[in-house]
């Protein structure tokens, strides 16, 4: 779909199945090169800012000259508040009841940093999609956290699999919600 520049290596700096799944299927071929990076919001920082900030850090921190570097960070904002995966069983709980029969934003900030000739560029674009939940009972919720899927995602659920029933409503991108944006990421590895 994309044509890079000859010689040129292609880095994914994330551990997340998701990403590397989404980048696969549209054809392209990288390396994958997780990144290890201290997460903690800033204080009063804004989710749209977090995520923003996240990804360019990650680019940054696995480039290696030659490279062309994509990197993500994907947040679940409510109420302003940032929901980054739960630390366990309650704190998953505890999201889902808020997310329970209303709206809220999955923003995710995707990086490309490009070092082939001369100065490295960087470039970063926050995507910002609307999931709309249905009521939430504490009978689907156990059930949903039985499954497993809550544990390593933002927001404790992945609309990819069995939370797809708990959606309602999405306006935006899907896989953006997934963990990066693909048609916005194409567009920047095209133009960048
Ligand atoms: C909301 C939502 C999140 N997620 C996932 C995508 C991300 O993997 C994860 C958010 O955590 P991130 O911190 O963005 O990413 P990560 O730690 O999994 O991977 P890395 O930092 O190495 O790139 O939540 C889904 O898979 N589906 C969803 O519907």
């Amino acid at each position: 779909m994309i044509e890079l520049p000859d010689g040129v290596e292609l880095v994914l700096a994330s551990a997340s199945p998701r990403r590397r799944e989404l980048l696969a299927g549209a054809g392209l071929d990288f390396a994958v090169v997780p990144a290890d990076i201290d997460e903690t919001p800033l204080p009063g920082e804004c989710p749209a800012d977090y995520v923003a900030r996240l990804s360019a850090q990650k680019a940054q921190a696995v480039a290696q000259p030659g490279q062309i570097v994509i990197a993500a960070d994907t947040t679940v904002e409510v109420d302003g508040a940032i929901l980054e995966k739960p630390v366990d069983r309650a704190d998953a709980r505890r999201m889902l009841r808020l997310l329970s029969g209303r709206a809220h934003r999955c923003h995710t900030g995707v990086s490309v940093r490009s070092a082939l000739a001369g100065e490295p560029t960087l470039a970063t674009q926050v995507v910002t999609t609307e999931v709309v939940f249905v009521e939430l009972t504490d009978v689907m919720i156990d059930w949903y956290l039985d499954t497993g899927e809550a544990d390593d995602k933002a927001g404790a659920y992945g609309i990819q699999g069995a939370a797809g029933a708990f959606v309602e409503r999405v306006e935006g991108s899907v896989t953006n919600v997934i963990g990066l944006p693909l048609a916005e990421t194409l567009a920047m590895l095209a133009n960048g």
